[in-house]
Order: C-alpha cells, then sequence, then structure tokens
C-alpha cells in the first residue's frame, strides 16, 4: 500500500511559537517526522514523506509546496482509481506512534479507515474509494466521515492514544515526555524540557 506522511518544512509547528524558536520548530518537526518514518518502517512500509521545503530525514523527501487539501486530493486521485488502490496518510505530528500502532491502523480492510486526533483532527486514514476527498482543518474528522458516508464507502475507526496524540500546543509536549522514548522525546530533553507536576496537573517547563 502507498503511504504518504505529509509534513509542512517551512515555517511549521507555528503553535508552538511562544516556547520554540523557528530553527527549534524545524528541528522538533524532523524529530517528530523520525519517530513517524521509525514506527512505518519497522511496521514493514515504505513511508514516502512530501514536504513543503527541505528536511533532514533517513528516507527521501519529495518537496512539494501545495498546501494539505490539494496534495493529499492530488494524491488520491492518481492513486486510488479503482477497487485495487489503496493510500494511507499519515500526519508527521505523532511521536508517540509506533510499531503496533501502525499495524493496527493498516488492519482494517474498510473503504475508509480513520484514526481521529485529539481535538476533532485527522491524524491519519486509508482510503481504498475513488470518490473519497479529505478537507482537513476544523473538525476534520466529522468531515471526513460525512464525505465517506456520502460516496457509500464503509467506514472503520483506529481507537488509538497513540495515533490521536497529534503535538500542535505546547501542553502537548508532556504527552511526548511521558510516553515516547524516541527522537522527538529525546530532542526536547536536549532542548531543556522537563516534566513538572503541580496542582496536581502534569506539564513541561523549559530549564535552559
Ligand atoms: N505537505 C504538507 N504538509 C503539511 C502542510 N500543512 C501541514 N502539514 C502537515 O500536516 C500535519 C498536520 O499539520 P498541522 O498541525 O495542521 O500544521 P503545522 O504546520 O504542523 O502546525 P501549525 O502551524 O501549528 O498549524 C503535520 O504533519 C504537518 O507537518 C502542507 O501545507 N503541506
Ligand atoms: C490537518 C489538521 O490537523 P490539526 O490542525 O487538527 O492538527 C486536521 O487533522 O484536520
Amino acid at each position: 500500500m502507498r503511504l504518504v506522511v505529509p509534513v509542512s518544512g517551512s515555517d511549521p509547528k507555528t503553535r508552538l511559537s511562544t516556547v520554540l524558536s523557528p530553527d527549534e520548530r524545524r528541528d522538533f518537526t524532523e524529530a517528530m517526522l523520525a519517530d513517524v518514518v521509525d514506527a512505518v518502517t519497522s511496521a514493514g512500509h515504505e513511508p514516502e514523506v512530501i514536504s513543503t521545503a527541505p528536511l533532514d530525514c533517513a528516507v527521501p523527501v519529495t518537496v512539494d509546496d501545495r498546501g494539505l487539501d490539494p496534495l493529499v486530493n492530488d494524491l488520491l486521485a492518481s492513486t486510488v482509481t479503482d477497487d485495487e488502490g489503496a493510500l494511507a496518510v499519515v500526519m508527521a505530528d505523532l511521536p508517540l506512534v509506533t510499531r503496533e500502532s501502525i499495524e493496527r491502523l493498516l488492519a482494517p480492510e474498510a473503504d475508509v479507515v480513520l484514526a481521529p486526533g485529539l481535538g476533532g483532527g485527522t491524524n491519519a486514514f486509508i482510503c481504498r474509494h475513488p470518490e473519497f476527498r479529505v478537507d482537513y482543518h476544523g473538525a476534520s474528522i466529522r468531515d471526513h466521515r460525512e464525505t465517506a458516508r456520502d460516496v457509500g464507502a464503509s467506514v472503520t475507526e483506529v481507537d488509538s492514544r497513540r495515533l490521536a496524540t497529534d503535538i500542535d500546543e505546547p501542553g502537548d509536549l508532556a504527552e511526548v515526555l511521558l510516553h515516547s522514548d524516541g527522537a522527538a522525546a529525546d530532542w526536547l530533553k536536549q532542548s531543556g524540557f522537563e516534566l513538572t507536576a503541580t496542582g496536581g496537573r502534569v506539564d513541561v517547563e523549559r530549564f535552559r
């Protein structure tokens, strides 16, 4: 199955601007991407990384400056042309993913398999239906369920905390330090981030 990892390589992760400089946001993006590429590779698949700008990565990176919707919809149109074609899209900001969570995503045989993100996004999907298209941002999981239904596709959802945890905001960084020992967690530790527990709530603080 064709498996694509789209990445924003130009000014990525703007919602982390309060805690990371522009260079750090790019470096952290590369670290999260490394975790995703590792998980996909160890699940026996060859990820195609498509980034808006060049990035360091263990596998080749195709540079394509299109936004997510035109990019992914074009991939769908060219890959899922009949009952045989299948496309998987896994976002690059999922540093908690493991071989097992990728295998769980790839196991169902439905026309459309959706992995919802915390906050309403669509962190990963598989499509085997020629008419399904994406419309990201906002509560995209709701839109994708509806689109799949409208085109008559069978739909399954994968209930996985690791696939659901996309790292968008400073508060999400605690999840990386709590549940991962991959490249993104290493990068955060080397950059001075540590877990803190105040008032019964776990958070991160930067000590240098
Ligand atoms: N190829 C490509 N990937 C994108 C684009 N926009 C976002 N992505 C990737 O899609 C996933 C979800 O992105 P978002 O969290 O919505 O955007 P982001 O740029 O990472 O972060 P923000 O600037 O904080 O919204 C991440 O893996 C991004 O790297 C784009 O225009 N093109
Ligand atoms: C791309 C977008 O990501 P989010 O903004 O939810 O992280 C979505 O999944 O719709």
